[in-house]
């Protein structure tokens, strides 16, 4: 056995929203890129493969982006990856995420590099662990591969061998029981709500505010009234800055752009209420229009983060009642609520202490985690739900967004550093001797 401590990883962790490559051993991923493959419109001239551009993440300061090059072209077709952030959709695009993050960081030009991929559930769907294998191994021609799911590198990443890893990403909820560093895949849970379908709700909010105040304006109009603004709420509109199709990885960004600063006005009393601070706040879209939080529309925007909590998924100002999104409506996955998920994966462990330990190490990762004061919101509703004599105890990183929004990259950065890390991965030789057998009985 070789314990050099350079082991030269290439580690990629792919989300139904976000992809993150980088050396294994580095703090933070070099390369953090949108989960769509675009094909311009306007690129006839160019080769075939020019016309699968990649688009480049622009403004994630955050995760140490680099900034080269950009499709300036508008998106007419985006492609994403995975499906809810466990089904992969396109292989070819799985593909071209991996060489284009390779051709972008140089990796082909330094040593041959180890691959590790991190996904959802992989172990429980075997063909696509398969397919991950044959696609590092042969298409990336890779020296030897690792993959592992993603909330054991995420509670590694943390320092945690027994937690209960709640990854609330773009495509829903994922809750996972950890014991000694093994995943119970038994007790996972997962839900359809997560920051895409928050994206979604904001949007269908913000349309329905548009829609009834232009209603208003015209009932106005027909009556001969001028004054069809009211004073201190002003009408967003969303228009001009999306490109052709609204791609859901932009709805995303300005999602997280927008609830950093509309749900950090949100305060949550000792009873559980939610009052939005600051009054008459005027928060401004990222397209520049206005919104008075202190407005009733500003106030129903703070709350839209409460249906992660929510039994149903009405928005508390819905007036049709149509309870559900689109998005929870293509899913066969559960809507139950966050607290409700967790709740079921714990009653789901025989073992009572090992039930009772993980109340206790409650980690919530992923990037929708980083909306303001989850964790106490998400105690409050545990501490309800659970028996007394079990005290739930919700953990989150604060040192930075990072560590949250990246947990799995970084667990993986660490597992690729370790010297003994050599013992687990599948070489170039074993593949080609064992073929992907070997790979289900090595991979966790
Ligand atoms: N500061 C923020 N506040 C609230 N939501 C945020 C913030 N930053 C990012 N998000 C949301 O987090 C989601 C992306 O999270 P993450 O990168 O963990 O997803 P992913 O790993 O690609 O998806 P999945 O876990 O479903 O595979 C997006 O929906 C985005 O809107």
């Amino acid at each position: 056995m070789y314990c050099g401590d350079e082991t030269g990883s290439f580690i990629g962790e792919i989300g139904s929203h976000t992809c993150r490559f980088g050396y294994g051993g580095e703090d933070n991923p070099k390369m953090v890129s949108p989960s769509y493959v675009v094909s311009s419109s306007s690129s006839k001239s160019s080769s075939s493969n020019q016309q699968q551009r990649y688009r480049r993440d622009d403004d994630d300061d955050d995760n140490n982006t680099t900034n080269n090059t950009f499709s300036v072209q508008p998106i007419t077709n985006p492609n994403s990856f995975l499906r809810q952030g466990e089904l992969v959709e396109n292989w070819d695009n799985m593909e071209t995420a991996w060489e284009t993050s390779m051709h972008t960081l140089r990796v082909r030009d330094t040593l041959k590099h180890t691959k590790v991929g991190s996904q959802y559930n992989a172990a429980t769907k075997r063909n696509e662990y398969i397919k991950y294998t044959e696609l590092i191994m042969e298409s990336l021609e890779a020296s030897s591969v690792f993959l592992a799911p993603a909330p054991m590198l995420a509670a590694f990443s943390l320092g945690r061998q027994t937690a209960l890893m709640v990854d609330i990403g773009a495509g829903g909820c994922c809750v996972t029981p950890i014991v000694d560093g093994l995943v119970l895949k038994n007790s996972q849970r997962r839900n359809g709500r997560g920051g895409d379908w928050l994206g979604d709700m904001t949007w269908k909010a913000l349309q329905e505010n548009k829609q009834s105040k232009s209603d208003k304006r015209n009932s106005n109009n027909n009556n001969n009234n001028n004054n069809d603004k009211k004073e201190g709420e002003s009408l967003p509109s969303l228009s001009p800055s999306f490109p052709v199709i609204k791609p859901r990885y932009m709805l995303g960004k300005k999602v997280a752009s927008s609830t950093n600063s509309i749900f950090q006005r949100r305060n949550i009393n000792n009873n559980g209420i939610t009052n939005v601070g600051g009054q008459g706040s005027i928060y401004h879209l990222p397209d520049g229009t206005p919104v008075d939080l202190a407005s009733s529309f500003g106030r129903d925007l703070c709350q839209l983060p409460e249906l992660l909590f929510a039994e149903t998924t009405t928005l508390p100002f819905q007036h049709n009642n149509n309870p559900s999104s689109s998005v929870l409506q293509s899913t066969t996955l559960s809507n139950e609520p966050l607290h409700k998920l967790i709740h079921e994966s714990l009653l789901s462990i025989g073992d009572v202490d090992a039930r009772k330990e993980l109340a206790q190490c409650i980690c919530l990762v992923g990037g929708s985690s980083l909306l303001h004061n989850i964790e106490t919101r998400l105690s409050q509703e545990l501490s309800a739900i659970l028996p007394s004599f079990v005290k739930p105890k919700v953990l989150v990183s604060r040192v930075s967004s990072v560590e949250r929004s990246c947990a799995s990259w970084i667990g993986a950065s660490i597992l690729t550093s370790l010297g003994s890390f050599q013992q687990l991965w599948l070489s170039k030789a074993e593949y080609e001797e064992y073929g992907t057998a070997m790979a289900i009985q090595r991979f966790p």
